[in-house]
């Protein structure tokens, strides 16, 4: 095939050429021409385009009027008007391809050429989806859970007006389960078998992301034969990819990953089989697995606005604003003993003016200390004690952040330096202080201000940590009855100093784990999200 033709789009000579990795078209007409200014008023195709092969999501040959026939499936065109001759409409194909927009937001843009006969226009389509098919990482077959209930309820809706067509249109194959219960995809993923998919997407929040990684990363260690009660247990990674629809509450892995959540912009990056290694932690308590955490694991603060809001998730969002409002006002200290294992390996630190981006270097460092460590064939990995650091005090929160914890309530995060995959987490310790000085640093996770440089806030990265409450968990189970009032679980006998003889619980990705005591440990790059980092903000669609 003619590696160029000359083609008509929008009533204009346009050159289309193919090459690799790129596909181009550029106008033929002289640029100062009034006609050249006239189409530079259509529908925005500019003179010179090129769109990288990697990037088009599908062509399509238009074969009879109205319908359009594309990798053997009929599907209907919302095809383009034109004043050409029946002939010339029977003769075009459509390219779909990824177009950029503001804010990390991608759109499936799509442009129509108009070939002078039919052979010239089917050697196009071929070409093209030949192309196509050498996308290896592209996925073929998902298999799709969707929480009905996550968020506004939009979940499905979501689904089936924007993802589900995009699939259809790049012939990816589903198989879609609406959960009927909590717990729903979890289970299935654990038992399924999962070889004739190529990932698995969740749409929900949160809360659903985790499910599906608990099912996944449990049946992966099952096969292994890892002992997941064992917080020693060097994991075995999961292979297939997860891709996240965003329709939960605070959508927080998905906006962290992607930079922002919208449900067109991830369906595009699963097409197109964008991959990024994530970290995941874990979490035990006496020996015993909990769970697993991806972005935020926070105790004190973020674990009673979760408790809180569960009460209320009639109010779908806006539960976390109400609970949020109530928790700080309650202002609860909590007293214990954080152990952690500084991370010293890896490179960054958490109070970089460097961010988290894709491709990062960062990440990428800590991926080959991995496959070192992975050919050493250790099956437990232990650290020397001596390398322990020990911090003890009365904490309105302790968080630790997997990734930056970026969302619409805090577009920077909680710890904007965070790395999706360098194998630690921030450890950040906000020690008991006054309710302004509390409501200055929350304002800070809101804007650009350091939320870090305040006297009462400390911040270490880290590979592991262990939280001892100061009160053990069996007295807290008679305390919490009698302690509980109006704005949470005020300590009864000092209610004015604002410590609490009750434990808080943690908030583990937006999901409960009423143990106090924890240990937790970084598994780097443990699973794969069809996602590429967040885009820098000059890379623009040409
Ligand atoms: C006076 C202004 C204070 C405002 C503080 C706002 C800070 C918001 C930071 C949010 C951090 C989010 C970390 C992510 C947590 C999610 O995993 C979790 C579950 O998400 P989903 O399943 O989608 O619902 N969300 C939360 O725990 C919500 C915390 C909101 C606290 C106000
Ligand atoms: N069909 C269902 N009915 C009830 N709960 C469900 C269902 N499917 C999933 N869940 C649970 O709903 C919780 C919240 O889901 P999520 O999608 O994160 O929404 P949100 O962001 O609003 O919290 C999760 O704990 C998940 O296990
Ligand atoms: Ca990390």
């Amino acid at each position: 095939m003619a590696a160029a033709a000359r083609v008509l789009l929008n009533g204009q000579v346009f050159e289309i050429s193919l090459n690799e990795s790129v596909f181009s078209w550029k106008s033929l007409r002289l640029r100062n021409s009034p006609s050249a200014a006239a189409a530079r008023g259509g529908r925005g195709e500019g003179e010179n385009q090129s769109v990288p092969v990697s990037e088009i999501i599908a062509v399509c040959k238009t074969e009879v009027a109205g319908t359009c026939k594309e990798s053997g499936r009929w599907q209907k065109m919302t095809s383009t008007t034109t004043s050409f001759t029946p002939e010339q409409i029977l003769h075009d194909f459509t390219v779909y391809y990824v177009q950029r927009s503001k804010e990390h937001h991608w759109c499936c843009a799509e442009v129509t050429f108009y070939c002078s006969d039919q052979l010239l226009c089917n050697q196009w389509v071929q070409a093209l989806q030949r192309r196509l098919d050498l996308q290896g990482v592209r996925p073929k077959n998902l298999l799709v859970f969707i929480n009905p209930f996550g968020g506004k309820q939009l979940g499905k809706h979501i689904y089936d007006k924007k993802v589900a067509p995009l699939f259809q249109l790049a012939s990816i194959t589903t198989e879609v389960i609406v959960t009927e219960h909590a717990n729903h995809a979890r289970d299935h993923l654990a038992e399924v078998d999962l070889r004739i998919y190529d990932g698995i997407v969740c749409v929900g929040g949160d809360g659903m992301f985790s499910e599906v990684i608990h099912g996944l990363i449990c049946q992966t260690q099952k096969i292994a034969g890892i002992d997941q009660n064992d917080p020693n247990s060097k994991l075995v990674a999961c292979s297939l990819r997860i891709g996240i629809i965003p329709a939960g509450s605070t959508d927080c892995i998905c906006y962290a990953t992607v930079g922002v959540n919208d449900p067109v912009t991830s369906a595009l990056h699963i097409i197109v089989g964008d991959s990024q290694p994530m970290d995941v932690s874990s979490v035990h308590h006496n020996n015993t697995f909990l769970k697993y955490s991806v972005s935020l694991l926070g105790y004190g603060f973020y674990g009673d606005v979760l408790k809180d809001s569960e009460n209320n998730r009639w109010m779908g969002p806006s539960r976390y604003d109400f609970s949020g409002f109530k928790t700080f006002l309650s202002h609860q200290c909590y007293e214990g003993t954080v152990l952690y294992l500084p991370a010293t390996e890896t490179l960054g630190n958490p109070r970089d003016e460097s961010r988290c981006t894709a491709g990062c270097y960062v990440c990428q460092y800590s991926g080959k200390l991995l496959d070192l460590s992975n050919n050493k064939q250790e099956l437990k990995h232990v650290a020397e004690e001596e390398d322990w650091k020990v911090v003890k005090g009365k904490f309105l929160a302790i968080n630790a952040a997997n990734m930056s914890c970026a969302c619409s309530k805090s577009p920077m995060g909680l710890s904007p330096a965070a790395h999706l995959a360098d194998g630690t987490i921030d450890l950040i310790l906000v020690r008991k202080c006054s309710r302004f000085n509390f409501l200055r640093h929350l304002i800070r996770h809101t804007n650009k201000d350091d939320q870090f440089d305040l006297a009462f806030v400390e911040v270490y990265r880290v590979k592991q940590f262990i939280f001892t409450p100061k009160y053990s968990e069996e007295d807290n189970i008679d305390i919490r009855d009698i302690g509980k009032n109006l704005f949470g679980q005020f300590c009864s006998d000092h209610p004015a100093c604002g410590c609490s003889q009750v434990n808080s619980n943690w908030n583990c990705d937006g999901e409960i784990i009423e143990h106090a005591a924890v240990e937790v440990r970084v598994h780097c790059q443990l699973i794969k999200l069809f996602v590429r980092g967040i885009e820098h903000s000059t890379q623009k669609t040409s």
